[in-house]
């Protein structure tokens, strides 16, 4: 009995070498395709927990430039590498922006009105949702009934976006529960701002005040006006930007909030809209 257990041993300790050989042997060119022992894979998903954990104790300034219609700069609203990410997210997407046509607005769209590319990024990604959460957080009280999804625009030397207003002239249906919407507020958040000129601005806002232009914060940097003195041009900067409100309480559009993203001179401007919707009764 013995001698038959340990010829059946030995047939065993042998098929375990022929199988642990032969594993050697696939696990060469499999590897690539196993995430769990990949170590590049798992490099990368270790990153990603740790940009993770730096989205979500991410910190940002704010500062009201305007309480009626309201309007606040977000001071590094965004990360340097959350931008960098957002971008890489929404890169092979992007494709020609496009217009929504109000009526009273005859000659829209012309060709040359908005020349960007727009890229719309999956609200399913972990990043998008943290950033999604710092947004509604701004909102506070505000109501509002969710958020549309993310939208990159990207200009080019020369590229700009015409005079408009986020809002919609008739409200829209609401993709999820068919009732209407329109957008109660905007974030406008630069995301690469390698660019000369392309100012985000609203003619019928305050100018900044001349103490805040020369302030040991760099107001100027931030945030100018036309050269007669009139509306508010706020500066591309990496990772900053605004969020306005474009409605008035009774749910009507606030024609004070009309802006364009003006031309840049040279180099790229890539911003971030996140629209945030509002229930129209009726
Ligand atoms: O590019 C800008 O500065 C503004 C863009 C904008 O207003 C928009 O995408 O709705
Ligand atoms: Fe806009």
């Amino acid at each position: 009995m013995a001698r038959r257990y340990g010829s059946l041993g030995r047939y065993v300790a042998v098929f375990a070498l022929g199988l642990s050989v032969s594993l050697i042997n696939i696990s060469g060119p499999l590897l690539p395709q196993l995430n769990i022992i990949n170590p590049l894979t798992w490099v990368g998903g270790t990153l990603g927990n740790d940009l993770k954990e730096l989205a979500k104790n991410h910190q940002y300034r704010i500062q009201v430039l305007s309480s009626d219609p309201l309007m606040i700069y977000l001071d590094e609203f965004i990360h340097p590498r959350e931008a960098k990410y957002l971008i890489e997210l929404g890169e092979a997407k992007f494709g020609p922006s496009k217009v929504y046509t109000n009526p009273d607005e005859k000659d829209w769209p012309s060709p040359s009105y908005r020349t960007s590319d727009s890229s719309v990024l999956s609200s399913r990604d972990p990043i998008v949702s943290i950033i999604r959460d710092r947004a509604y957080f701004v909102l506070g009280f505000l109501p509002h009934v969710g958020v549309e999804a993310f939208q990159l625009v990207r200009y080019h030397d020369g590229d700009l976006f015409g005079m408009h207003h986020d809002w919609f002239r008739e409200a829209l249906p609401d993709g999820k529960t068919g009732k209407s919407y329109n957008r109660l507020a905007s974030f406008f958040v630069y995301l690469q701002a390698d660019c000369e000129a392309g100012a985000t601005y609203f003619p019928h806002l305050p100018p900044p005040p001349a103490e805040m232009m020369g302030d040991s914060e760099g107001g100027s940097e931030r945030y100018q006006t036309t050269q007669n003195g009139t509306g508010l041009a706020v500066m591309p900067r990496l990772g900053s930007g605004l969020f306005w409100q474009n409605l008035h309480p009774n749910g009507t559009g606030d024609e004070r909030t009309l802006h364009a993203g003006l031309p840049i001179t040279k180099g790229t401007k890539i911003g971030m809209n996140i629209w945030i919707k509002g229930r129209i009764e009726g």
